[in-house]
């Protein structure tokens, strides 16, 4: 009795990947993935390039079916424009003439939503403040967007996704063309942003490294295939090994970590991927 109430009353996982398969053409990009994210969970979703992390993100959006598994949210079967989805897609290029101020940008996640009943005036820009709030960008609330750096235009996306107040926010590479200390400080501010508003993030990005110490869990996908834990528990030579179907070592100098390829019975390119990668991490 007791134990049926207490599976009652527990919460449904955020998000729900069941088993979910792709294939384009003859070439299998998912292969049998499931994982789940609870409210406040930060976890990176990590890969090299090609891997299908953006196609899981896709799956998990409802913009690409899956020729196998099921997606939930909250325990229903998600649908393509969930407002309860905040989505950052890769980074988008601001011309710097780009006549709009970081505050316009950030209402545009108003007035682009599909459910976009007009907000009275004061109410619609007292979210779009709180937003920006919550990204630390208010300073430069009425700066033309072109003009700010990297890193700033990537917290107003941030902020422009937090407007639907979604319980799941997805971010694909919010990290590259950042420098090292903007990226840190990305990944410091989406850490607070989980805990505070205790939202399920899922971060894509190749390079593991400017998320060691913030995300909670990995999920780790390569040739399709994927391993999700603590980062102690995946990032090991064996259970990477079983991803990418040969041998890779897992390496950690100075408290960063590196993954590369050995002898790779894999098309050359693929394996000079590997160590592409690596050479990026020692740089
Ligand atoms: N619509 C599509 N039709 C055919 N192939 C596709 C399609 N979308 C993606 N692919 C292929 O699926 C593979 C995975 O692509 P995906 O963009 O998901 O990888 P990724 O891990 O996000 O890579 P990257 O880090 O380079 O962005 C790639 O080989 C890509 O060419």
């Amino acid at each position: 009795m007791y134990l049926r109430s207490v599976a009652n009353t527990a919460p449904d996982p955020v998000l729900t990947v069941k088993q979910v398969s792709v294939r384009f053409g003859s070439r299998r990009v998912l292969d049998n993935i499931s994982l789940e994210l609870q409210a406040g969970d930060f976890v990176g979703l990590i890969g090299p390039n090609g891997a299908g992390k953006t196609t899981l993100l896709k799956v998990i959006l409802g913009l690409q079916p899956p020729d196998a598994g099921k997606v939930e949210m909250e325990g229903k079967v998600i649908h393509r424009g969930n407002s309860r989805v905040g989505y950052v897609p890769q980074k988008i290029s601001l011309d710097p003439d780009t006549p709009m101020s970081a505050r316009d940008l950030v209402a545009l996640g108003l007035d682009g939503h599909r459910w976009g009943i007009p907000l009275p005036s004061r109410k619609r820009w007292a979210a779009v403040d709180e937003a920006l709030a919550a990204v630390d960008a208010l300073r430069y609330a009425n700066a033309p967007v072109g003009k700010l750096s990297g890193g700033e235009q990537q917290r107003l996306l941030i902020a422009q996704a937090l407007l639907t107040q979604p319980k799941l926010l997805l971010l694909d590479e919010p990290l590259s063309n950042l420098d090292i200390r903007s990226a840190h400080e990305v990944v410091r501010l989406v850490s607070r942003i989980s805990r505070e508003q205790n939202l399920a993030i899922l971060l894509v990005a190749h390079d593991m490294n400017p998320l060691l110490g913030a995300m909670d869990k990995i999920v780790y996908l390569a040739e399709g295939r994927a391993a999700m834990g603590s980062v102690d528990e995946v990032v090991q030579s064996h259970v990477l090994s079983q991803l990418y179907g040969y041998d890779v070592e897992v390496i950690r100098v100075q408290g960063r970590i590196l993954v590369v390829g050995g002898e790779a019975p894999l098309p050359v390119n693929q394996s000079i991927s590997v160590w592409d990668e690596a050479l990026t991490h020692v740089e």
